[in-house]
């Protein structure tokens, strides 16, 4: 049997650690903003960032130099105790360096000895398979329980190489602690030997060219969705494990359409939220990621139309059943998390 028994999968893997999660919080990601925390200027605008975004991550991994890491490490111990994230509903998250790394020991036993009591979740980058899971679960519950932490810690893995891709569902479901997994396009299209050098986003090379026309006119093309198929199956994955799947970075900071495209395709296809590298990505993510008012009007009429989720009805020339109904419960759920959150929207959605 290469799986835990059902019995032993929520039992904690350190004694006095934490117990597992059974059912994640219910919270809103729609941005994960990442902060290079050696940088004092940003660090310093941490406080005033954080009621304006979902997530605040302390990124110590790729993007941080080498003989900065160190201080990038101390910056997110810092970062945890600028601000009441626990308290003030803001996840605080921080992305530590790959397990292979010479930096991974150290930023998760500081991470969580030094920082734990505020922590929402750690960033695994370059997981390859279930077992890179299973390393950091152990070793968390042991730091956990030295920390005295009462609150686990979850864990979301970044899906960047072509083993992790195609282990996607096993590393879904290997630890209760799973909260969720972005995609990684710019590891991963090096490690499946992509020909691109963009972070995200499409590429002008990548297209569908129309059938020749009779009088040899010119034929239309169409650039196509380089990521559809991998941000596809994440979703799946995510899906099954009942975790979540975001999108993400995209790296053209000055692109601002082209990143609010890439983001929108992503939340149709499941995704609960993306990555901001930069103050400007922010509100296209917050934008995107909640839904649209009149889809959620639509959505409330659905849920009225059959108030017991059972039958057909019609709605403006559209048929409506239990699976549409469904479908509207996804999106007037999420309202109600976001109109928790953001004023403007609860009163968009309510007029
Ligand atoms: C493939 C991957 O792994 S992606 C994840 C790793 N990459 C990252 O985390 C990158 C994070 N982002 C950044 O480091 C920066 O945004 C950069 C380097 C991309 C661009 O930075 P800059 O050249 O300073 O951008 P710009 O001049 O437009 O910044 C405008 C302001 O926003 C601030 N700013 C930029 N990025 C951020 C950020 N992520 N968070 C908070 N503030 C920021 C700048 O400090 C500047 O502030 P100021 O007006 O007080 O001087
Ligand atoms: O870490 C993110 C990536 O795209 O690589
Ligand atoms: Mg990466």
């Amino acid at each position: 049997m290469s799986q835990k028994t059902p019995r032993n999968f929520f039992k904690p893997l350190a004694i006095g650690a934490p117990e597992p999660m059974r059912d994640l919080p219910v919270k809103i990601e729609r941005m994960i903003h990442f902060v290079p925390p050696h940088l004092d200027k940003v660090r310093a605008k941490v406080p005033d960032m954080a009621p304006k975004v979902d997530v605040i991550l302390a990124n110590l991994e790729d993007a941080i130099p080498a003989d900065a890491k160190d201080a990038a490490r101390a910056g997110a111990i810092e970062m945890a105790n600028m601000y009441d994230w626990q308290g003030k509903g803001t996840g605080f998250w921080s992305r530590v360096n790959p397990l292979n790394s010479p930096w991974f020991q150290d930023d998760v036993s500081e991470l969580v000895l030094k920082a734990g009591h505020q922590l929402d979740v750690i960033m695994l980058p370059k997981v390859e398979g279930p077992w890179d899971i299973h390393f950091a679960d152990q070793y968390v519950a042991q730091l956990e329980a030295k920390a005295g932490l009462t609150r686990p810690i979850l864990f979301h893995a970044i899906l960047e190489t072509a083993q992790g891709m195609s282990l996607v569902e096993e590393i879904a479901l290997a630890s209760p602690r799973m909260q969720g997994i972005s995609l990684g396009p710019a590891d991963l299209a090096a490690d499946r030997k992509m020909k691109t050098t963009r972070v995200g986003g499409g590429h002008p090379f990548y297209r569908v060219l129309e059938d020749p026309h009779a009088d040899g006119s010119e034929r239309a093309s169409v650039q196509q969705d380089l990521w559809h198929y991998t941000i596809a199956r994440m979703v799946d994955a995510c899906r099954m494990a009942g975790i979540n799947a975001f999108y993400g970075p995209f790296g053209d900071i000055s692109d601002l359409d082209a990143c609010e495209q890439q983001f929108r395709n992503a939340f149709l296809l499941g995704c609960a939220g993306a990555w901001s590298l930069h103050p400007n990505q922010i509100d296209i993510a917050k934008r995107v990621f909640s839904p649209d008012p009149d889809e959620v009007k639509f959505a409330r009429r659905i849920l009225e139309a059959m108030p017991d989720g059972t039958g057909v009805a019609m709605l403006d020339g559209k048929m409506q059943d239990d699976a549409t109904w469904k479908q509207a419960k996804v999106i007037a759920d999420l309202a109600d998390l976001v109109a928790a959150k953001d004023p403007d929207l609860a009163a968009a959605y309510n007029n």
